[in-house]
């Protein structure tokens, strides 16, 4: 039990949790009349110097840090030869306590709490201190979504060798990154991994690796084996993936984490004139103002089946519209770094009133075995395929320069295109070939696939994106279809998802090419 007042000052109230190391209490800081949470360190059986000092070190790394996402450390003091640890006070439950009371949460969600916890972090990093616990545990959510990341217990200063010299296995195996799990010295890539984790673990409704019974199992299998890819996370996919990347030079950094987290989240809420709002308890002197929150969510709408209120429009990557951003649609040396560019188009593209990506890039991920190899279907196609099976025919007149398919227009240097551009005809019945291509998906994505061009498919990056991003569709139908004579296609599109429906207009170009008909342009509106 602790004393009814902790060093002269803290009025013990009440227990609010507790941890590894201690108790948590709220207490009334009798000089300043604020509520606080005092935590306490030290004093646990077995407790050791170099325990005790690292929680006062964890006071000293943690208050050097004030930022409306992380919970603020007011002092480090010592009564009955412990420590305590008086931290703002937080009225909230941690990240782990909401999931397992209301199951896996929803990506946008997972990416307005993630976003908070990320620029809290990155904060951190930027000051030079990594936290190495990052867990959902340490994820306190309070009213609104809004989200602190606490408990710097085993934050170091990257300069504090002493620590360093310490040797201490501190944090939670569950969310270490491989190189952790090997020994090495934590740094910012770590705490990026343990967010991505986390963000895993919340939209899947478990963590990426099984519980195994001991520290050392769980870390010699975190160390050898990857982690499976999430299922349920939606647009956050791809960006939780790199977040778990082996090697921590292809992670992201926690600044570009906030930003894609952001763009993820606030495609539901964008708006800047949008009003702030503050922590009701003890708010810190901000740097930046929490976020609005989206409206909370009903017990009802946080399991998957419930559709995620966010629109399709914010799911779905949209098609780049001619000329709205010609790089992203230029070669590609990887597909890792185009997804950076896309995601924080994403927020852009919406203002331009893209909705959904018939064709283009989707949560896929080439790099997944899962989607390679066995499952890849031939780059070039059946030439003789057409969505019925028959044969296309020819004959008319050239595209015209307003029907130019989109990559070439854009950039795309795909080597097949001049060819295909050379023997390309309008086909007899464009509007039939595009309602018979729609008819495929989100189904049969393989033979839908060899309906593209060589050039469409260098603009969709790999078959794993098609494929990803036709996974997240349950229909799609074609509510009207028109074709002009010259192979170009307007079609209306109606999209189910979980997100709900969403409805859109894209032109379509076809043509009678070397390798079949085939769809050799597309865009939006
Ligand atoms: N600043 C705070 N304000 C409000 N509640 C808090 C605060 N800090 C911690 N808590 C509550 O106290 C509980 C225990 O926190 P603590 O940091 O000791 O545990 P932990 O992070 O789960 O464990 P570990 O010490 O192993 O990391 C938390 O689960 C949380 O509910």
């Amino acid at each position: 039990m602790p004393p009814e007042t902790i060093a002269g000052r803290y009025e013990v109230l009440e227990q609010i949790g507790r941890g590894g190391m201690g108790a948590v209490w709220l207490c009334r800081d009798g000089v300043l009349g604020r509520q606080v949470a005092v935590k306490q360190l030290g004093g646990l059986p077995g407790e050791t110097a170099p325990n005790l000092a690292r929680s006062l070190r964890e006071a000293r790394a943690s208050a050097a840090l004030t930022h409306p996402h992380v919970v603020s450390i007011y002092d480090a003091v010592e009564d009955q030869d412990r420590v305590w640890l008086v931290m703002e006070y937080v009225p909230s439950r941690t990240l782990s306590a909401v999931t397992a009371d209301q199951g896996p949460l929803t990506p946008r969600r997972a990416a307005f709490i993630g976003a908070q916890i990320a620029d809290g972090l990155a904060a951190a990093h930027a000051a030079g201190t990594v936290h190495r616990d990052v867990k959902p545990s340490n994820v306190l959510v309070g009213d609104g979504d809004l989200a602190k990341i606490a408990d710097f217990g085993i934050a170091r200063h990257v300069d504090d060798e002493t620590l360093t010299q310490t040797g201490m296995v501190t944090g939670t195996p569950m969310y270490f990154s491989p190189q952790l799990a090997r020994g090495r010295t934590a740094v910012p890539a770590d705490d990026v991994w343990a967010l991505g984790a986390t963000l895993f673990s919340v939209v899947e409704g478990e963590p990426p690796w099984p519980q195994l019974p001991n520290a050392i199992a769980m870390l010699h299998h975190i160390a050898e084996h990857p982690p499976p890819r999430p299922q349920r996370a939606g647009l956050l996919g791809d960006l939780v993936t790199r977040m778990l990347s082996a090697d921590p030079a292809e992670r992201p950094d926690m600044a570009t984490v906030a930003s894609e987290l952001h763009v993820i989240a606030d495609a539901e809420h964008p708006g800047p004139d949008e009003p702030t709002v503050a922590f009701a308890a003890n708010p810190p002197t901000v740097e930046r103002e929490a976020r609005v929150p989206p409206p909370e969510p009903t017990a009802d709408s946080i399991p998957g089946p419930t559709p995620d209120p966010t629109p399709v429009a914010t799911r779905l990557p949209p098609a780049l519209p001619v000329g709205a951003e010609p790089s992203s649609a230029a070669p590609h040396p990887s597909r890792r770094s185009r997804w950076l560019p896309i995601a924080v188009l994403v927020g852009a593209l919406l203002l331009l009133g893209a909705v959904g990506a018939a064709l283009l890039l989707g949560g896929g991920d080439d790099d997944d075995p899962a989607t390679a190899a066995d499952d890849e279907p031939s780059a070039s196609g059946d030439p003789d395929r057409s969505p019925d099976g028959e044969e296309g025919s020819g004959g008319g007149d050239q595209p015209g320069s307003e029907t130019v398919p989109e990559a070439t227009a854009s950039g795309s240097t795909s080597e097949d295109e001049p060819e295909d551009e050379a023997t390309a005809e309008p086909p007899a019945d464009a509007a039939q070939f595009v309602s018979d291509y729609y008819a495929l998906l989100p189904s049969d994505t393989k033979t839908a696939w060899d309906l593209l061009s060589d050039g469409m498919q260098a603009e969709v990056g790999s078959y794993g994106s098609y494929k990803g991003f036709w996974r997240t569709i349950d229909a799609v139908s074609v509510e009207d279809v028109a074709d002009d004579g010259s192979g170009t296609v307007t079609v209306e599109l109606t999209y189910t998802s979980d997100a709900g429906t969403e409805s859109e207009t894209r032109t379509i170009t076809v043509e009678d090419t070397s390798e079949g008909t085939q769809i050799v342009g597309d865009q939006v509106g």
